[in-house]
């Protein structure tokens, strides 16, 4: 019998597109309710109940609250794809590559967290300078970054795409989280592996779909020796052998006149740069991602996929 999916919020922006990358799936069942019932407690508990994997894709609060209606049962394991969990020790981050055993955490685990759009970059890039000793304890990490605006969810889409609305944002860019206390940065000290939390400064652009996240670093503060061509090198080495972030060749990225951020619209892949002169003594590291592919739905996709091959 094909395993039950249900995906409580199935009509918001990250529950449709979870939707849509399962259609003409026939190894799953999806469950569902009508648009109508969706805050229909009754019937989401029921359903939630009813599932093998229960995908989360609601406010923070909604989600707690579907965790309890499930705690009790063993048989439903859960994907949240809110800011919840993400560093509850009891729960897996589900960043699959952001180190060798990640993968297998994931598909034991009965509750994963799926990471935030914004950390799924920032991580992606850090972790893994940290791990090899490259990044030093202290040093002082910035975050700055540009998001599609369907990371503000159906809210955001209302007031970037309707000029009536009597919130409605004009600006064809803008930052935002200016009290550097934006909710995604313990995920990124926790899961970053950094001893100081980063300054985060995230933008949203006029556009639907996309991100760029930037963390540029000082050679000179960093452990003795490092290079561009060595960051590189580490980048490269914690990332062989899976085929979802792919760090772009130097002789490549030292070509490119600019990064477009809706490049990977649609995809769920993540693409990571690093930029800078040889030789010189900052780089500038960069991550590509959908804000709505690798960076949400198709991290759940890719989460509910390892859970079911365990
Ligand atoms: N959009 C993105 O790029 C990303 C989103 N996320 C996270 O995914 C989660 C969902 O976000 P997103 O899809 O953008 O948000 P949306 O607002 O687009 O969708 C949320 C959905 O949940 C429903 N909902 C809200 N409260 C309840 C409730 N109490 N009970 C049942 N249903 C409820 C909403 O219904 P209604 O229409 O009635 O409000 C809506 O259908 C959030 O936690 C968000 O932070 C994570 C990474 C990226
Ligand atoms: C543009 C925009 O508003 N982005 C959202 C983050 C989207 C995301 O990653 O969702 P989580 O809330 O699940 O972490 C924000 O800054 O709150």
């Amino acid at each position: 019998m094909a395993p039950k999916i249900f995906i409580d919020g199935e009509h918001g922006t990250t529950g449709l597109q979870i939707r849509t990358r399962m259609a003409g799936r026939r190894d799953v069942e999806l469950l569902s309710i009508p648009e109508a019932e969706r805050r229909n407690a009754a019937m989401r508990e029921d359903m939630l109940n009813s599932a093998d994997i229960a995908i989360l894709c609601l406010p923070d609060d909604a989600s707690k609250e579907a965790v309890q209606m499930v705690s009790a049962n063993n048989n439903v394991r859960v994907i949240d794809t809110s800011t919840a969990f993400r560093v509850n020790p009891g729960w897996a981050y589900g960043f699959a590559e952001m180190d060798g055993a990640q993968a297998d955490r994931i598909k034991a685990a009965r509750f994963v967290a799926n990471p935030g759009c914004y950390p799924t970059g920032a991580i992606g890039l850090i972790r893994p300078l940290r791990a090899a000793g490259i990044l030093p304890d202290g040093y002082p990490v910035t975050v700055n970054a540009v998001s599609g605006y369907t990371g503000g969810g159906k809210q955001m889409i209302a007031q970037m795409e309707n000029p009536d609305h009597p919130d409605a944002i004009t600006a064809p860019h803008f930052l935002y989280g200016l009290p550097l206390t934006h909710k995604h940065v313990p995920e990124m000290t926790v899961h970053g592996l950094l001893d100081r939390a980063p300054i985060f400064s995230p933008s949203v652009g006029k556009f639907a779909q996309g991100m760029i996240v930037q963390v540029p670093l000082h050679l000179d503060d960093l452990a003795e020796g490092t290079t561009m061509e060595s960051i590189h090198g580490a980048l490269v080495a914690h990332y062989a052998g899976q085929d979802i972030v792919s760090v772009v060749p130097l002789t490549e990225s030292k070509a490119l006149p600019r990064v477009n951020a809706v490049e990977l619209e649609g995809k769920d892949t993540m693409k990571l740069f690093v930029f800078g002169t040889s030789g010189a003594s900052q780089v500038n590291l960069v991550a590509l991602l959908d804000n709505l592919g690798k960076g949400a739905s198709g991290a759940a996709v890719q989460n509910m996929d390892l859970m079911l091959a365990s």
